[in-house]
């Protein structure tokens, strides 16, 4: 039989990422035991009838023993809490990341508890829906994907080198960033359009019960692809906002901004500027395109966007 990339991993929370990482590990035999962790009976005993490993336990430490790779898939706010419960039980050597969508925080909260003779590399993988739970999962969630790993200083370039291996054996592409500039691409990128979708669609439902008028029930597509994102779980995106506070604030600044200067544009009749504006967008998203990146569609799902290019 083939040597494995790793003989025993631990999946601590096997939600939509967690549970997507087991299912890829399964389809590419990347471990010689899977164990699954996660603080629920209810999610672990899921877990167990979606048959997305080979042993489950609510006690975290237990699932860590022996295991030479460790994935933390918890809200990023649970991020500490987990780190205290795993340190006195991980193996010497063990590569232990996390998936969480801020960097800066979860180092702080992590590596205080861990010991110095693990290897703990933070990671990202820039892949995700708004669903979330072990059914939401699926093995095809990082193809051709992003993942950034956010190393230490003291982080040894073998163990660097074997999770880059791991991630690139899910399908995504590695790339590593300091945890504070991954903060802030992540704040623009990611966490300004979540809140910006909560926000409208917040707004909508406000003026809809003040009004009692049907904004939600005509919604045309653009305000769709914002329920899309609104959807998202709430448990996730409170952690997200806390806890990569400072970039969120210095991004919605630039936005708030820069819609001043839209409003004063619409009022003042000023097409030159919404159009060169308008223009621009476009062009970015067009840009996209022509990288050969994925788009996703909230109405057909993940969608290549290659053929989209305008002739
Ligand atoms: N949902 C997405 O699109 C993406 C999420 N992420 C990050 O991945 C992490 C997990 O997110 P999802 O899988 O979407 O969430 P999820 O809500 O689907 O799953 C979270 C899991 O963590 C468990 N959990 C919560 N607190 C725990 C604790 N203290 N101890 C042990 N288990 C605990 C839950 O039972 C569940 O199994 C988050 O840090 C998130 O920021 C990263 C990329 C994309
Ligand atoms: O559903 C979407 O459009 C996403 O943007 C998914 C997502 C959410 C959080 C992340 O940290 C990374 C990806």
């Amino acid at each position: 039989m083939s040597q494995k990339m790793f003989e025993r991993i631990a999946l601590i929370g096997i939600g939509l990422i967690g549970s997507s990482i087991a299912r890829v590990i399964r389809r590419e035999g990347l471990a010689g035991e899977v164990v699954i962790s996660t603080r629920s009976e209810a999610t672990l005993k899921r877990a167990e009838e979606l048959n997305l490993g080979d042993r489950y336990t609510t006690d975290a430490a237990q699932a860590v023993e022996g295991a030479d790779l460790v994935i933390i898939s918890v809200p990023v706010g649970s991020s500490g809490a987990v780190a205290e419960l795993i340190a006195p039980a991980l193996m010497s050597g063990a590569i232990v990341t996390d998936v969480g969508s801020t960097k800066a925080s979860v180092i702080a909260q992590m590596q205080p508890h861990l010991p110095a003779n693990v290897q703990f590399i933070p990671g990202h993988p820039l892949a995700g829906t708004e669903k979330s739970g072990p059914d939401a999962g699926f093995a095809e969630l990082f193809e051709n994907r992003w993942c950034i790993l956010t190393p230490l200083e003291e982080t040894d370039a073998t163990a660097l080198e074997t999770l880059s291996a791991f991630w690139r054996a899910c399908g995504s592409n590695v790339d590593t960033m300091d945890p504070q500039h991954h903060d802030m691409v992540l704040a623009m990128v990611s966490h300004l359009p979540h809140i910006i979708a909560y926000n409208i669609v917040g707004t909508a439902d406000d003026l809809q019960t003040v009004t009692k008028s049907e904004v939600i029930k005509y919604s045309a597509s653009g305000f769709r692809d914002f329920t899309r994102l609104a959807a998202s779980d709430p448990t996730m995106w409170r952690d997200v906002c806390l806890h990569n506070k400072d970039a969120i604030l210095e991004m919605l600044s630039r936005f708030s901004e820069d819609l001043a200067s839209l409003q004063r544009a619409i009022r003042w009749g000023d097409g030159d500027k919404l159009f060169d504006l308008f223009t621009r967008t476009r062009d970015v998203r067009r840009s996209i395109i022509d990288a050969g990146q994925e788009i996703d569609s909230p109405d057909f799902g993940r969608i290549a966007v290659k053929s989209e290019k305008p002739a």
